[in-house]
């Protein structure tokens, strides 16, 4: 079901197989940058995490590693490198040591999601009886359409296909809309409101005008993003998904972290998209600590743990996070099949560079190999190699992701000036 398309170029288009404010930059401490001995510890654990893409990513045709042993065992070495997880993380040992976990059913959110319901008349004034020409894109749940409502206001409309609805799309589409009309924040796309009628599943939003950040990553438009602005991106995402993790009485996993939900502003600021597999994460007061569920998600971007075990917690996101970081330093998707057998993995190739200590050479060959960038990319790899530990326990919270990341990005401007 979770397979992966291909695009013009050969490479694997991944298919999917109390409100907390966001970190304030005054919160950030300034010594809080790893350091450089920090940096090769890390490194030297980065050498047993590596085979966990060997287990989890291996292609079809690669032979089958040697070291399958310990392809979910890289976190003992790793283990010595868990201060960096952030203060949240010491709950996680009791996680893993529950052997029963609750299923969390979205049934427990009865209340009537706040959004307004759409008419078929208002959609079709929208977008213009559904138009070609308003056409902006074609995703797992439909198609989507730039609309206008009356009042002048520009949305996205993502208009389910049947095939979904037939595949039992109801309770999807609730939980879509539930997550979306329910969170606010700058650096998520925000939910207008929903139709509902006969087949017609149709979900309102904020338009995004400037394309994803997978495109941007491919200069579709003819511009390089800059490192500063890679880091900008990632830290709205990092403060994206720690409002999810850290909202109200439920925290909200995403649960497909991914280039292409990555939608970009005019400014190049991120808004983080498409909540259609969220779900709300377990109650933490409840004691129940995470979701038993499907397993769903986008190839090449899923965490290990909850392929293995069926768990879902805010650590999964983290993980995806982890390879979003990498993709953003290399500008390489998640998985390129086309690549030689060691690159098609793009986490597992980087990480070896970066423990070889040639980091540099996995930078995005369109981004200047300067000291500053050199320096960046190898604080940015760090995290990310944190953020893909085999173990959950292991990996940062996403509120130390953006505390990091603000970090790299004060050194780098720093740097820069
Ligand atoms: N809010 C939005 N504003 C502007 N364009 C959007 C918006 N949402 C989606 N799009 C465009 O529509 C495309 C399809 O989006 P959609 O979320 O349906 O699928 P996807 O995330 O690309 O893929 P999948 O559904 O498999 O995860 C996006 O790649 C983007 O170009």
């Amino acid at each position: 079901m979770y397979g992966s398309r291909k695009d013009s170029s050969g490479s694997r288009t991944p298919e999917r197989v109390s409100y907390s404010p966001s970190p304030s930059p005054s919160s950030y401490s300034t010594n809080s940058s790893q350091s450089s001995s920090g940096r090769s510890r890390v490194r030297t654990a980065a050498r047993s995490v590596a085979g966990v893409f060997v287990a989890c990513f291996t292609p079809p045709e690669e032979e089958a590693p040697h070291h399958s042993s310990s392809a979910f065992g890289g976190s003992d070495a790793f283990s010595s490198t868990s201060d960096v997880s952030g203060a949240s993380d010491s709950t996680d040992g009791k996680r893993l040591h529950r052997s029963i976990y609750t299923v969390k059913s979205d049934s427990t959110h009865s209340k009537e999601p706040a959004s307004i319901k759409f008419t078929m008349a208002d959609i079709n004034k929208a977008t213009k009886n559904f138009s070609p020409v308003l056409k902006v894109g074609q995703g797992g749940f439909g198609t989507v359409y730039k609309g206008q409502l009356q009042d002048g206001t520009l949305v996205a409309i993502k208009r389910a296909k049947k095939s979904m609805y037939d595949k039992n799309l109801g309770g999807e589409f609730q939980s879509e809309i539930q997550a979306l009309s329910k969170v606010e924040h700058l650096n998520l796309v925000k939910c207008y409101g929903y139709l509902e009628q006969g087949d017609e599943r149709i979900v309102v939003v904020e338009y995004v005008p400037n394309g994803t950040l997978r495109e941007h990553l491919e200069c579709f438009n003819g511009n390089v993003l800059s490192l500063d602005s890679r880091l900008d991106i990632a830290i709205d995402v990092a403060h994206a998904i720690t409002y999810l993790h850290t909202y109200t009485d439920h925290p909200i996993i995403h649960r497909d972290i991914k280039s292409s939900n990555i939608l970009l502003t005019d400014k190049l600021r991120a808004k983080v998209a498409d909540f259609g597999f969220a779900r709300l994460a377990a109650d933490a007061e409840s004691g129940k600590t995470h979701v038993s569920t499907q397993v769903k998600g986008t190839a090449g971007y899923l965490d290990p743990e909850y392929l293995r075990t069926y768990q879902l917690t805010e650590k999964s996101d983290v993980y995806s996070f982890g390879i979003l970081l990498v993709e953003l330093v290399t500008g390489r998707r998640p998985i390129e099949a086309k690549r030689e057998l060691d690159e098609r993995i793009t986490a597992r190739w980087a990480m070896k560079k970066y423990t070889d200590g040639v980091a540099i050479s996995i930078l995005d060959p369109k981004l200047e190999k300067s000291d500053a960038n050199g320096l960046a990319l190898e604080k940015i790899l760090e995290l990310a190699l944190q953020c893909v530990a085999a173990h959950r326990r292991n990996r940062p919270t996403m509120r130390r992701c953006a505390e990091v990341l603000w970090n790299i990005r004060k050194d780098y401007k720093e740097q820069l000036v």
